[in-house]
């Protein structure tokens, strides 16, 4: 059992092309699992390339379970695994060579684990990496990172591209190790699905700066849109919480504090016809739009 933060990223900055990430700071919990949502180009990839020392910030410290770059590298190495998309530079490797090539690194790994993994998903171990399909270089990464058993783990957008069978043994096989390892993953995806089934945490990269760790299950509560009899309507600054009002074709309000906004609601006598939560795809685009 490793002591410590898993991942601790402090003061982090890192200039790539024409974005400016930084500074960020972010301490993740063992045990989680985190979705780091972000637009296109946001620099997503990009920090966790720096998070695996692929990439180097301009300044900044990270550390896995308070071992930091570079002079823990090796040790690093067996704590953390990264799913990247693409893999890079393996074209004329097979899974199976891969496999070989990378166990060394992690005292964890176990081949009957690799083979079940691979067998599970239905991926060759001898096939060139450069004659495979999308999805298929998706199921190797997949594979190679999973059978580490390493604590942390990095999946750069982890379903793109997984055909429905695949996805399902994916969610099994998280599911599956979260009952025997700690583990730690911080994925960055654009699938609602993935953060409806996955994520405990939402991560939201905007600017360049992190927003969050955000719980979903509270995010999800607190997120209401609230219809309202046209008879009474509130004045709205005087109602905690509402990010936006519509009168038309029905009255209604979207808060991101439920609580607060029906207690202030009630306590001004203003009649709730309905409420909803936002839809997850909603929640999101508002969440990122913010
Ligand atoms: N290998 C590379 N060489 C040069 N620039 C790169 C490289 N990879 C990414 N970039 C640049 O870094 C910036 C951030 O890209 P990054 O891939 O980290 O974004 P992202 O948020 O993961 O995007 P997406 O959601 O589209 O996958 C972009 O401006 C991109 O052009």
């Amino acid at each position: 059992m490793n002591s410590g933060i898993p991942l601790h990223i402090k003061q982090l900055v890192k200039q790539q092309d024409d974005i400016h990430l930084g500074p960020i700071d972010l301490e993740l919990e063992p045990n989680m699992t985190y979705a780091l949502l972000g637009p296109n180009s946001s620099g997503k990839s990009t920090l966790l390339k720096c998070c695996m020392n692929l990439m180097k910030p301009a300044s900044g410290i990270i550390e896995i379970y308070g071992r930091s770059y570079p002079q823990d590298e090796h040790r690093i190495k067996q704590l953390i695994a990264f799913a990247p998309d693409p893999l890079e530079g393996c074209e004329l490797f097979t899974l199976g060579q891969m496999g070989d090539m990378i166990a060394p690194w992690y005292a964890s790994w176990e081949r009957s684990h690799f083979l079940r993994r691979a067998e599970q998903f239905k991926v060759p171990l001898d096939k060139r990496y450069e004659k495979m399909s999308q999805g298929e270089r998706k199921k190797v990464a997949l594979t190679l990172a999973l059978s580490t058993q390493a604590p942390v783990l990095l999946l750069d957008e982890p379903t793109n591209g997984l055909d429905i069978n695949s996805r399902n043994r994916f969610k099994e096989m998280l599911v599956e190790d979260a009952e025997r390892i700690e583990r730690t993953v911080l994925m960055t995806t654009h699938a609602i699905e993935d953060i409806r089934q996955f994520a405990d945490q939402i991560l939201l990269l905007k600017n360049g700066r992190i927003e969050g760790p955000l719980e979903k299950d509270r995010l999800i509560q607190s997120w209401r849109r609230v219809w309202l009899s046209a008879d009474k309507l509130p004045d709205l600054s005087v109602i905690p919480g509402v990010v936006e009002y519509n009168g038309y074709p029905y009255p209604h309000l979207i808060t991101r504090n439920w609580q607060e906004t029906l207690d202030s609601l009630n306590a001004n006598q203003i009649p709730i016809v309905r409420d909803q939560p936002l839809s997850l795809d909603e929640l999101m685009e508002r969440l990122l739009n913010e």
